[in-house]
């Protein structure tokens, strides 16, 4: 199987990140790509290249201009503020900020392009994730030239990126850029899966109201699990998007056959609605050792996860999400490209 992957996500190597109350080392490291790399190499996995560099058209499509914008910009307008630290949002337009817009201040900027608080913004960090949404659409670019399978090893991961949103150590949506890159290749109709522990509330962000990209994620339960306000069964779709969204919270302790049975509804969903081609957004934060999930997966159910999406029999693009702190998340991606392809 193809691997994309950039030297470009070292560029990305926040010292802080906001949990508990404290700011510790971010649990989305450069280790964790070094890692995974590592063990497909090891599993045979050698077919590896660095992406094609792409301008800004296909995020344009989904990301708002302003926002992109801003990520180009935040960090020098930052430093020019004064500050000396990682950028880190403190005031949200939250409930009843009736007439929020994006103000100048840059301290207030980062708020309003925030979904959630814990991801600093520091030097590089824009350049890794234009390298990242490179490695996407190289990704789609080569299932367009008829191979099955391709994995983009992207890092930072997109799927909390909304429109105009950052937060979850995401920035641009890699997995909606890659559907969509496969769309203006030709395709009608293409699928995003979400197996991350965390819902993809930035991908169900972009996708919301479309009818060419059904969207599925199994999550943690929102009323457990970050993003919290984001993942609930109700949320179908809106005008046109209406019924091409379909959510699956599962449980604290979820282990592999509850975790399954959702698996196969969704890869029913997706066979319905008549998929051309998935894009697979894979967070292994779902293993039982996950320092910051509650899934109970083990490392073989990764194989059998692959497997099971192979099952569409339609060409899969498996784009990097999350997946933290132990060694395993190498063997839990290799385990899932291996099923694929088995
Ligand atoms: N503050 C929690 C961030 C979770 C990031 C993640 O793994 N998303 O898939
Ligand atoms: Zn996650």
């Amino acid at each position: 199987m193809r691997v994309i992957y950039s030297e470009d996500h070292k560029l990305r190597d926040a010292k802080t990140e906001l949990h508990g109350g404290e700011l510790v080392k971010p649990f989305e490291g450069p280790f964790r790509v070094e890692w995974i790399r590592a063990a497909l190499k090891e599993k045979g996995f050698d077919d590896e290249v660095a992406p094609t560099r792409y301008d800004l058209t296909v995020p344009l499509k989904l990301h708002d201009a302003g926002y992109l914008q801003f990520l180009e910009t935040v960090w020098e307008r930052w430093l020019s503020a004064g500050f000396t630290t990682e950028a880190i949002p403190i005031s949200l337009p939250v409930r009843r900020s009736y007439h929020a817009r994006p103000p100048h201040n840059i301290d207030g900027l980062l708020g309003y392009y925030a979904n959630s608080v814990e991801t600093s913004i520091t030097e590089g960090t824009y350049e890794a994730a234009i390298a990242a949404k490179d490695c996407a659409m190289t990704g789609a670019d080569y299932l367009g030239e008829g191979h099955r399978f391709a994995f983009a090893l992207c890092r930072p991961p997109g799927h909390h990126a909304g429109i105009d949103l950052f937060g979850g150590y995401c920035f641009l949506n890699n997995a909606a850029i890659a559907a969509q890159r496969i769309l203006d290749n030709g395709a009608r109709k293409v699928a995003i899966l979400d197996v991350d522990f965390h819902h993809g509330n930035g991908t169900q962000d972009v996708t919301y109201e479309r009818d060419d990209i059904f969207f599925a994620s199994l999550h943690g339960e929102p009323d457990d699990a970050f993003p919290y306000f984001w993942g609930h069964k109700e949320e179908t779709g809106k005008g046109r998007g209406e019924g091409y969204n379909a959510n699956y919270p599962l449980l604290r302790n979820t282990a592999w056959p509850a975790y399954s049975e959702a698996l196969d509804a969704a890869l029913k969903r997706i066979a319905a609605f008549g998929a051309e081609a998935l894009v697979l957004s894979l967070g292994v934060d779902t293993f039982e050792k996950d320092p910051i999930s509650f899934f109970r997966l083990k490392t073989p159910d990764f194989r059998t996860m692959g497997a099971r999406v192979a099952g569409l029999g339609i060409p899969v693009l498996t784009v990097m999400e999350g997946g933290y702190g132990v060694h395993e998340i190498g063997d839990n991606v290799a385990n899932v490209l291996i099923g694929l392809e088995e």
